[in-house]
């Protein structure tokens, strides 16, 4: 099975909750033709199904939790496979939320090629997406949540950036600038993969 996927570009894209990770993947989309598997996106996916799974994973957003390791890797490498034919590319938009996460991802996928950091302050972030939360209709934007959400991002998430500098693979995004401006950056540090 994951024989498909053996020679797959891979590209982590991580940052703070509401730093931009979704903004820039849709560009890169876009202009690349990569497929975007956004983790975030797969388990709102399954709870909007309504299935037994899903209403276990809504209650742990909810809170700002992280889902078990397990659920959320078997639904990233079900979708690459599903894509494995036509894909240039993919990106892997908020995942790994943890070293272990992104040891298990290597074992059972591949090694990814780039490192995608978006970094913006705390304090744009939490802006961002109390903006986003008066429209995007998701349970976690709200501020109780994204306070947790951005603790867990500071303890669990930024030692994935400092693990995977060690193989010289992280390119650090300022995405305080204007989306275009943050594009332009992101382009180069593609464009260096071919
Ligand atoms: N000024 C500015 N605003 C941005 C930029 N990128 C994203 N935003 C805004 O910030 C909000 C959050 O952006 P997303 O792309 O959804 O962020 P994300 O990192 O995917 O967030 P999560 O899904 O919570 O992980 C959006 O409402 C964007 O309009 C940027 O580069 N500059
Ligand atoms: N790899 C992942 C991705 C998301 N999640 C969960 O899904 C929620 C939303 O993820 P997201 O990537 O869309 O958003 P942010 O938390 O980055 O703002 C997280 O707060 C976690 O509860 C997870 O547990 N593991
Ligand atoms: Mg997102």
């Amino acid at each position: 099975m994951t024989d498909k996927l053996k020679d797959a570009k891979i590209v982590f894209v991580v940052g703070g909750p509401g730093s931009g990770k979704g903004t820039q993947c849709e560009k890169i989309v876009a202009k690349y033709g990569y497929t975007h598997l956004s983790s975030g996106d797969l388990l709102r996916a399954e709870v909007a199904s309504g299935s037994e799974r899903g209403k276990q994973l809504q209650a742990i957003m909810q809170k700002g939790e992280l889902v078990p390791l397990d659920t959320v890797l078997d639904m990233i490498k079900e979708a690459m496979i599903a894509k494995a034919d036509v894909s240039k590319g993919y990106l892997i938009d908020g995942y790994p939320r943890e070293v272990k996460q992104g040891e298990e991802f290597e074992k059972k996928i591949g090694a990814p090629a780039l490192l995608l950091y978006v970094d913006a302050k705390a304090e744009t972030m939490v802006k961002r997406l109390m903006k986003r939360g008066e429209t995007s209709g998701r349970a976690d934007d709200n501020e109780e949540t994204i306070k947790k959400r951005l603790d867990l991002y500071y303890k669990a998430t930024e030692p994935v950036i400092a693990y995977y500098e060690k193989c010289s693979i992280v390119r650090k995004i300022n995405s305080e600038l204007p989306v275009d401006e943050v594009f332009a950056i992101v382009e180069k540090a593609i464009d260096e993969l071919k």
